[in-house]
């Protein structure tokens, strides 16, 4: 899912994962990380989207050659892991953006980024990105001391200070306000039009739908559907939807509807009936609903967003 077939080249992609197995020792017996595959191409931006524990952060990791797969292929500028990490040329291609953050605590942003600059051959202009994400008012504040949203933001310039060809980016905007989180989006567009391929993770399923290039959706481990999320959102039936009271019978509609829409309730409250969703669907739901003495809150009928997409494939909500 997500690229070209098993075998086939992988023509300059900037990151191929195929089959990846990934088991904690000491873990539970599940796997965290389940045959994945997954395509990043240049000036691509690829979301891998799942619930918590779905597998995310690993297949990241293993992609960075920070965990040994344990079966597959992973590919980072055409070279595998995690054997090409230890090239320093190599690992100076790519940035990476984690959830831990991984800055030195005592470290002051300025200071931090004029030096991981100097480890570059063709690094950023360390003012202007400093000034880009507002870290100057912030430039002398030990890394501990900063806010959650400015470590994220000093995360995200120490990422890509190098001009880096891959950039993985794990839950960028989380914490952010609203008006840094455009700043981030801003630049992650502009380091993409510039040819670098950036694998995000994210919960927010608006951000996915507006940046990425290419969809994963992951759970257990596994892809359960993989494409550019406008192809995903068009291959999903259309749907009527609405929220009710939890847990109504829903046999009586499923009789006074026809046989060719599926009705349910993928989460407590929340109901949606897909398939061939006429006028007359929507009359048998809404008569049915009135001979309850039920209001049929929010009802659309259209085709799901890419958060109902993800809802149906999971069963699960990201918020
Ligand atoms: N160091 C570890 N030791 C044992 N099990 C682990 C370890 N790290 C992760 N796991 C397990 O592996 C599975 C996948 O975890 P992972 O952190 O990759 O998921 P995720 O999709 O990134 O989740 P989240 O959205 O919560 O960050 C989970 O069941 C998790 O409990």
């Amino acid at each position: 899912m997500g690229g070209p077939p098993d075998g086939s080249p992988s023509a300059g992609a900037a990151l191929r994962v195929r089959g990846l197995v990934k088991r904690y020792a000491g873990g539970s017996r599940a796997l965290a990380v389940d045959g994945l595959d997954l395509d990043v191409e240049p000036g691509g931006i690829t979301a891998l989207l799942g619930p918590n524990g779905a597998g995310k952060t690993t297949t990241v990791e293993c992609c960075l050659g920070l965990r040994r797969p344990d079966a597959g292929r992973v590919e980072v500028l055409g070279r595998e892991m995690p054997g090409a990490g230890e090239d320093p040329q190599h690992r100076a291609a790519v940035g990476a953006m984690l959830q831990d953050g991984g800055l030195p605590t005592s470290a002051r942003p300025l200071r931090l980024l004029r030096h991981l600059a100097r480890l570059h051959a063709a690094p950023r202009d360390v003012d202007e990105l400093a000034d880009r994400l507002g870290l100057h008012a912030a430039a002398r504040t030990p890394v501990r001391r900063l806010s959650g949203g400015q470590r994220q933001r000093l995360a995200l310039a120490a990422a890509l200070v190098g001009r880096p060809r891959l950039l993985f980016l794990d839950e960028p905007t989380a914490g952010m306000d609203p008006a840094a989180r455009l700043v981030v989006q801003d630049l992650v567009r502009e380091v993409v039009a510039g040819g670098t391929g950036v694998l995000l993770t994210t919960h927010d399923l608006d951000e996915a739908e507006r940046l990425a290039t290419s969809v994963v959706i992951v759970d257990g481990g596994r892809a359960l559907a993989a494409g550019p999320p406008q192809v995903l959102v068009a291959r999903s039936a259309a749907s009527l939807r609405f929220t009710a009271g939890a847990g109504m019978d829903l046999d009586p509609l499923r009789r006074a509807l026809s046989e060719d829409v599926v009705v349910s309730e993928p989460t407590p409250g929340s109901y949606v009936v897909s398939g061939v969703v006429d006028p007359q669907v929507v009359a048998g739901v809404t008569s049915w609903c009135a001979a309850r003495g039920v209001m049929p809150d929010a009802l659309v009928v259209g085709r799901p967003s890419l958060e109902e997409v993800f809802l149906d494939l999971t069963g699960r909500s990201l918020r």
